[in-house]
């Protein structure tokens, strides 16, 4: 039997509908249009075709974009200098800074002066904090994008054997803290794991984020497991690819989702999403 698929390009389509209407009604109820400041250092090209995207997602979503793209030489206090004035600012409910920053940049000072209140991206420690105690504000966008794909299948997570791949602070601690939150029984493996393929074989929910191009095979996937694939990973050919081989474990698993298409679209609407929840409680409608 052969996997269905996760949609998670058309999933995100409708978030985004969803949020356009929200950012409608809010408009219309507060005078209030969600802002989102979008800061971009350096030229890293990647980063910069994310960066257009999320602000191509935002303007669809009538979400107000304050694009900040500045050079490599930027010094450390130069951009503390201008999160200062987007948290300060009244227009701004949301403030992106693109990862990775330039290496004389040190992003744990970067991410903890972002004000906790306008930190759509979920990095800021407070709100990593408040995950893990129970009572979220923030959601970090990738892990957050990664329930909405799983509840998406009608598959319930309560009591479900979830196995996390990868523990980084973006995406695999803070899923596996949702997956908890959500009553599944969670196990976290990572490159010191010992027998890897046979701890992802016990999972009924398998999400892998670990950046290595086809690293799950078959013979690591149970049967009609729901598969979720984070990685984002380039071939030689410069094709996309996920840290999911694909096309076998398809033919095992009951979901699965694609790369491209799957959770990198339903980042970029979370992103949205949190920024209109933002706009949301200044406004006191929340
Ligand atoms: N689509 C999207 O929106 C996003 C996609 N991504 C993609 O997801 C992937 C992971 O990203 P990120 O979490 O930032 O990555 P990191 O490099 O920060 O972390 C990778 C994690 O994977 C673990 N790992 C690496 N190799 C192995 C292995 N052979 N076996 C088991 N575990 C292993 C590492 O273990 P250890 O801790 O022991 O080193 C680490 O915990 C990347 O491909 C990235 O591009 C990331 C963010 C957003
Ligand atoms: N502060 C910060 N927040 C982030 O959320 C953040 C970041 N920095 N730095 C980089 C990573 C990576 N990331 C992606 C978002 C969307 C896609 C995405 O939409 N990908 C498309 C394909 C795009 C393509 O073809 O290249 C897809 O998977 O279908 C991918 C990756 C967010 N990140
Ligand atoms: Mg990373």
């Amino acid at each position: 039997m052969a996997a269905r698929l996760i949609d998670g390009k058309a999933l995100a389509q409708q978030v985004r509908e969803r949020l356009a209407t929200e950012s409608a009604e809010l408009f219309e109820k507060s005078g209030i249009r969600p802002g989102l400041a979008t800061i971009l250092v350096g030229d890293d090209p990647a980063s910069h075709v994310y960066v257009k995207n999320k602000q191509k997602a935002c303007e669809l979503a009538g979400i107000y974009v304050d694009d900040h793209k500045l050079p490599a030489a930027t010094t450390q206090s130069e951009l503390l200098a201008l999160i200062e004035k987007k948290n300060a600012d009244p227009k701004i409910h949301g403030i992106l800074v693109q990862l990775p920053l330039p290496k004389h940049i040190d992003s744990k000072v970067i991410l903890e002066a972002v004000s906790p209140l306008k930190d759509a991206d979920g990095f800021h420690p407070y709100n990593f904090g408040r995950l893990v105690e129970g009572h979220p504000v923030f959601e970090a966008c990738t892990p957050k994008g990664v329930i909405k794909m799983i509840e998406s299948t009608g598959v319930p997570i309560e009591g479900k054997r979830a196995v996390v791949v990868g523990r980084s602070n973006i995406v695999g601690k803070p899923l596996a803290l949702m997956l908890l939150q959500r009553n599944a029984t969670v196990t976290i493996c990572h490159s010191k794991t010992k027998d890897l393929p046979a701890v992802c074989r016990e999972a009924e929910l398998l999400l892998v984020a670990i950046g290595k191009a086809k690293f799950v095979t078959a013979d690591m996937v149970r049967e009609g497991a729901v598969v979720i694939d984070v990685g984002t990973n380039k071939t030689p050919e410069g094709k996309l690819c996920g840290d999911v081989d694909f096309e076998p474990v398809s033919r095992l698993a009951g979901w699965i989702s694609p790369v491209p298409g799957g959770v990198g679209p339903m980042t970029i609407a979370m992103l949205l999403e949190n920024t209109v929840e933002s706009a949301k409680r200044t406004a006191g409608l929340t």
